[in-house]
C-alpha cells in the first residue's frame, strides 16, 4: 500500500520542498497544515496537526521548536509515526519528544543531509583523538538572514558530538557562545560557538579544533536545501512500521 505522508507546516521554506519530494519518491501528499502562510496549489490543507495526523501513515515537521511538545504528543495520541526537524528545541522540549517516542517511532534529527550525519560520527571520532586540555573546539555556522534560532540545531548535534567523544555532555563541558566585550579568556575544555547570519546562505559549518602549534577543521557546506528534504522523507518511509522509540538519521542511514 503505498504510504500516505503529511507536513507540517506545508507553506514553509522546507515545506514546500517537502510537497515536491513526497509524491516524488513514490508517496501520496496526504496534505499539510498552514499557520497563515499558503499551501502549494494542489496540496490539501488540514485544519491542525490532530486532522493532519488521522489522514497520514507518517507527518513530517519542519516548523519551529515551540510547536514540537504539542506536534509530538498529537502525533503519539492518534499513534501516527513522525519525522520531526525543527531546530532549537529547549532541553525540555526534547525530553516531550522522547516521551512520546515511549509510544510511536519518532525520527528527530538536526539535519537530514547525510553529509552533516558522517560529519557528525567524525566529529566524535576527531574530539576522542585530540585531548581538551591542548585542542580546543570552536564551532561556527552561517545561514540565511531568515533563520530565527542560533546556534543552528546542527552546530549544537557537532558540540554534543565533540562533548561524547571526551566523554562528557555538552552541559557538562560547557557551552561558550556570543563572545563580546570583556567576556574573560577561553575556559579549558568548553565548547565554543559563533553563528554568523547573512543573505540566503542555505547552510555552513566547521568545527575547527586549535592547538598551540597546529589546527584542524572540517567543514560542510549545503548549497541546496533540497538534500534536507529528500533526507526528511528518506526518513518518512524507514519510520513507518518501527517500533516506538527515539531514533536518529544516523539509525535511518544506517552509520
Ligand atoms: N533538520 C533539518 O535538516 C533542517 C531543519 N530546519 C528547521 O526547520 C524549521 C523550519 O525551517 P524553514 O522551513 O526554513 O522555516 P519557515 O519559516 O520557512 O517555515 C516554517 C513554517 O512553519 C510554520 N510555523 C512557524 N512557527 C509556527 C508556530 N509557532 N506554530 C505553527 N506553525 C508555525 C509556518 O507556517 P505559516 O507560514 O503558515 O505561518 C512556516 O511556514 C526551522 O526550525 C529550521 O531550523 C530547516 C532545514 C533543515
Ligand atoms: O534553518 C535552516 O535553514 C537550517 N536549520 C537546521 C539547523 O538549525 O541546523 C539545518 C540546516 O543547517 C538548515
Amino acid at each position: 500500500m503505498t504510504i500516505r505522508i503529511g507536513i507540517a507546516g506545508i507553506a514553509g521554506r522546507m515545506g514546500r520542498l517537502l510537497a515536491e519530494e513526497v509524491p516524488a519518491a513514490g508517496a501520496i501528499l496526504a496534505g499539510g497544515t498552514c499557520r497563515s502562510g499558503a499551501a502549494p496549489a494542489g496540496a490539501p490543507v488540514l485544519a491542525d496537526m490532530q486532522a493532519l495526523c488521522a489522514a497520514s501513515d507518517v507527518v513530517i515537521d519542519f516548523t519551529h521548536a515551540a510547536t514540537a511538545r504539542a506536534h509530538a504528543e498529537a502525533a503519539a495520541a492518534s499513534g501516527t509515526p513522525y519525522v520531526l526537524g525543527s531546530s532549537g528545541l529547549s532541553l525540555e522540549e526534547e525530553a516531550a519528544v522522547a516521551e512520546a517516542a515511549k509510544r510511536i517511532p519518532i525520527v528527530y534529527a538536526a539535519n537530514f543531509a547525510p553529509g552533516v550525519n558522517l560529519f557528525l560520527a567524525i566529529a566524535e571520532r576527531m574530539a576522542a583523538a585530540l585531548p581538551p586540555a591542548q585542542y580546543d573546539a570552536e564551532i561556527v555556522e552561517m545561514h540565511h538572514r531568515q533563520k530565527v534560532d542560533a546556534p543552528s540545531g546542527t552546530a549544537v548535534a557537532l558540540g554534543r558530538a565533540v562533548a561524547a567523544g571526551r566523554g562528557t555532555t555538552l552541559e557538562e563541558a560547557g557551552r561558550e557562545s556570543g563572545r563580546d566585550g570583556h567576556c574573560g579568556a577561553r575556559g579549558t575544555g568548553t565548547i565554543g560557538f559563533a553563528a554568523l547570519r547573512g543573505g540566503q546562505v542555505v547552510g555552513e559549518h566547521t568545527l575547527l579544533f586549535a592547538a598551540a602549534s597546529e589546527h584542524i577543521s572540517l567543514t560542510h557546506r549545503s548549497f541546496d536545501r533540497r538534500v534536507y528534504a529528500t533526507g526528511a522523507v528518506r526518513a518518512a518511509l524507514w519510520v513507518k512500521g518501527r517500533a516506538a522509540g527515539l531514533y536518529g538519521m544516523r539509525d535511518v542511514l544506517g552509520m
